[in-house]
Parts: C-alpha cells; sequence; structure tokens
C-alpha cells in the first residue's frame, strides 16, 4: 500500500471515529464471517477498545462455548448473550464482535438497532466452511453434515441479518482489508444520514 492510500485510511477512520461519537459498532453475521478477527482489526483502526461477547460470556461462565451448549443448552447460552451484550452496549467507545446467533435472538437484535451502529459481515457458503473448518469450537457445527448445516443456517439467517445498518463482504483478502472496508462502508452510511 503506498504512503497516500495508507493516509487516506487513516482520515477515514478517523472521520468515522467521529461520526460515530460514543456509539458502539457492533458486527453480525455467520459463524466464519470474521467477526472476532476482523473486528480487533478494526478497533485498532479506530482507536477503540475491542470485545468479543463469546469472549465475555465465556469469561463470565468460567466456561468454554462448547461446555455451555453440553452442560446447559442452547436456550440458556441465548439468555446470557442477550445479557452480556445488553451490559456491553452500554460501553462508550467499542467494536463489538458478537456471536453468530446473537442478531438473530429478537430481543437482542433490538437491543443493537437501538443502542449502535450494525454491520453485516457477509460472505459465501463455501468461504464461511473453510473458515470454520479450521476449529471445532462450534457447536452448531457438530452435525453428521456441518456443510449442510451451514447452507441451512444461512438461509434462517440472512434475511435477518439484512437488518443490520451496513452490509460488507467478507472478502478472502487479508483481513486488514476487510476493516478498511468497514470504516469505508460505515462512514458512507452516516454521511447518508
Ligand atoms: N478475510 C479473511 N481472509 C481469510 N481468513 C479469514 C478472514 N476473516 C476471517 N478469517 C479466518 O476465518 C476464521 C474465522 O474467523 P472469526 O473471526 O473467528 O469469525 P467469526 O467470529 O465471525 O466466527 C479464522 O481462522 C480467521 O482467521
Ligand atoms: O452462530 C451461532 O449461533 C454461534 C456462533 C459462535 O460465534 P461466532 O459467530 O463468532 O463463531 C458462538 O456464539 C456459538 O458457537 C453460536
Ligand atoms: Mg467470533
Amino acid at each position: 500500500m503506498s504512503r497516500t492510500e495508507g493516509g487516506a485510511r487513516q482520515s477515514r477512520a478517523r472521520a468515522l471515529a467521529n461520526r460515530l461519537g460514543g456509539r458502539p459498532l457492533v458486527l453480525v453475521g455467520m459463524m466464519g464471517a470474521g467477526k472476532t478477527t476482523v473486528g480487533r482489526r478494526l478497533a485498532n483502526r479506530l482507536g477503540r477498545s475491542f470485545i468479543d461477547s463469546d469472549e465475555e460470556i465465556e469469561r463470565a461462565a468460567q466456561m468454554t462455548i462448547p461446555e455451555i451448549f453440553e452442560q446447559r443448552g442452547e436456550p440458556e447460552f441465548r439468555a446470557g448473550e442477550m445479557r452480556v451484550i445488553a451490559r456491553l452496549l452500554k460501553e462508550n467507545d467499542v467494536v463489538l464482535a458478537t456471536g453468530g446467533g446473537a442478531f438473530v435472538n429478537p430481543e437482542t437484535r433490538a437491543l443493537v438497532k437501538a443502542e449502535a451502529v450494525s454491520v453485516w459481515l457477509k460472505a459465501d457458503l463455501d468461504v464461511l466452511f473453510e473458515r470454520v473448518s479450521r476449529r471445532s469450537n462450534r457447536p452448531l457445527l457438530k452435525t453428521a453434515d456441518p456443510k449442510g448445516t451451514l447452507e441451512k443456517l444461512i438461509a434462517d439467517r440472512y434475511p435477518i441479518y439484512e437488518e443490520a445498518d451496513v452490509t460488507v463482504m467478507s472478502r478472502d483478502v487479508p483481513q486488514d482489508n476487510v476493516a478498511a472496508d468497514v470504516v469505508s462502508a460505515v462512514l458512507d452510511h452516516l454521511r447518508k444520514q
């Protein structure tokens, strides 16, 4: 990247930080979209703190996500997820990466819509499947046909993720470039308001 390009990226990030005021920037989307890893880079770029709701849930419960699903079940995980996200949305100047199911929960979605600017990190099935296959930490995909399960979740969830304020393709390019795409897309969105 040239020095001018780097400078332009920095000035867009500063402009976005100003436009957001303190409002949280929240990433939603499927497992493997890059919410956690791109979110961390995005926070860095904006000079904000990064929070991942799954990490907060694990810390509060002193259990991993797979253990919570196994020992307490998904409904209890979702209730805890909503409480944790409600608390995190009260923080100023944060980038919050949610778990893939969070925005699907109507109560959590309503909270995010009311308190934050939301970004759907979108990716195609093959890209998502390749990414989630690198680790076995996603309990919803422990099925006989994980790709089929992912496909079904996409069909159910994409119409809901559409409700986010902004959509950004999580392309197979360096994660810093995806973070830069998020900055540009959110800035465009806020400038239109
Ligand atoms: N743009 C990208 N290009 C290549 N790999 C990516 C990209 N974004 C994320 N990944 C990888 O995909 C996997 C899932 O990313 P993660 O941030 O955990 O997604 P999420 O939190 O949305 O489930 C990780 O191994 C991450 O390094
Ligand atoms: O899509 C989902 O319902 C889930 C996504 C996971 O987070 P990531 O989207 O960060 O993988 C995690 O919250 C849990 O395994 C459930
Ligand atoms: Mg994540």
